[in-house]
């Protein structure tokens, strides 16, 4: 299987700051017999402008890492800290300014929208929520130009309701508004696993581009350790709430230290051959 275009290998004076990390975070569910440990002390630190897979079963405690990086959940233990210094969200000022920097993108594209919206609202506000003044002329502008860089035409859609729109059109339309809010931190819970192969693909090249073009941080979560190979720079490898292993995606795939990576990777054959989306 051929990656995507990585980042070029980066020396260490070039090297991008770390934007949000985590140092022995654990998350805890219920008490007595209903306890589960959903995080064990874990350790991350994902850099400015890089794809991070966070890659393991269901139940690996994925989603939770995902929340608690959202400020939706908090951790029982252990200290986040966002661009180098300890997040702080225990008020309403400062959640409203950790989640400008922050969008997240899921499986289902329609729970995603309010359906009663048409496509030119819901992209307008995303504009407003960035507090920009804008002209008529300019809001139409940055429209256009977001509904372009995911190939869907503005003139075509901006009357629709979005129930009205196919899903790999609402799986755009979600990449648009991304595009618009330009979050310094992207979390896309397994976006891709609802739309046939063609769209998956377009959906993982605009992730890319998005990383590319705006320094965006993408945090991807996935059960697919092919897909996330693919997509990725960085492999995180999650195994009953901690991390088995960790590293670049081409050393964690090549030459996986961990048992249980091996067995991810041999679950998936054709990993070092061409992967054929179309
Ligand atoms: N709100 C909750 N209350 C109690 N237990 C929870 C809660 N959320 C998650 N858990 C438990 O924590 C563990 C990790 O769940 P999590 O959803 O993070 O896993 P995941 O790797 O994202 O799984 P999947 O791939 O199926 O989405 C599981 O055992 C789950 O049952």
């Amino acid at each position: 299987m051929k990656p995507l275009n990585r980042m070029e290998p980066i020396t260490p004076s070039q090297r991008s700051e770390v934007l949000i990390s985590g140092k022995r975070i654990t998350k805890v569910f219920g008490y007595g017999k209903q306890r589960t440990a959903a995080l064990d002390e874990v350790d991350f630190a994902f850099r400015e402008g890089e794809i991070v897979s966070i890659v393991g079963e269901s139940g690996s405690g994925k989603t939770t890492l995902a929340k608690i990086m959202m400020g939706l959940l908090k951790e029982s233990s252990g200290e986040i800290q966002y661009r180098g210094i300890p997040r702080q969200l225990g008020n309403h000022r400062q959640r409203k300014q950790y989640w400008k920097d922050i969008q997240a993108i899921f499986q289902d594209p329609f729970s995603s929208f309010n359906q009663f919206y048409r496509v030119e609202k819901l992209l307008l506000d995303c504009l407003k929520l960035q507090g920009l003044q804008l002209s008529r002329d300019m809001q139409f502008e940055r429209m256009k130009e977001a509904c372009t860089f995911v190939n869907l035409k503005f003139e075509e859609l901006y009357n629709k309701y979005p129930f009205e729109l196919s899903g790999g059109q609402m799986q755009r339309l979600m990449i648009a508004r991304i595009f618009l809010l330009q979050p310094k931190l992207l979390i896309a819970d397994e976006p891709t696993s609802m739309v046939d192969a063609c769209s998956r693909s377009t959906i993982l090249d605009m992730l890319l581009k998005l990383r590319d073009e705006n320094r965006m941080t993408i945090v991807f979560i996935t059960h697919d350790v092919g897909l996330a190979y693919y997509v990725s720079d960085t492999l995180y490898i999650m195994e009953k709430g901690r991390v088995v292993e960790s590293g670049p995606a081409e050393r964690v795939i090549l030459e996986p230290a961990h048992p249980y990576t091996r067995q991810l990777i041999e679950d998936v054959p054709k990993i070092h051959e061409e992967w054929n989306l179309g």
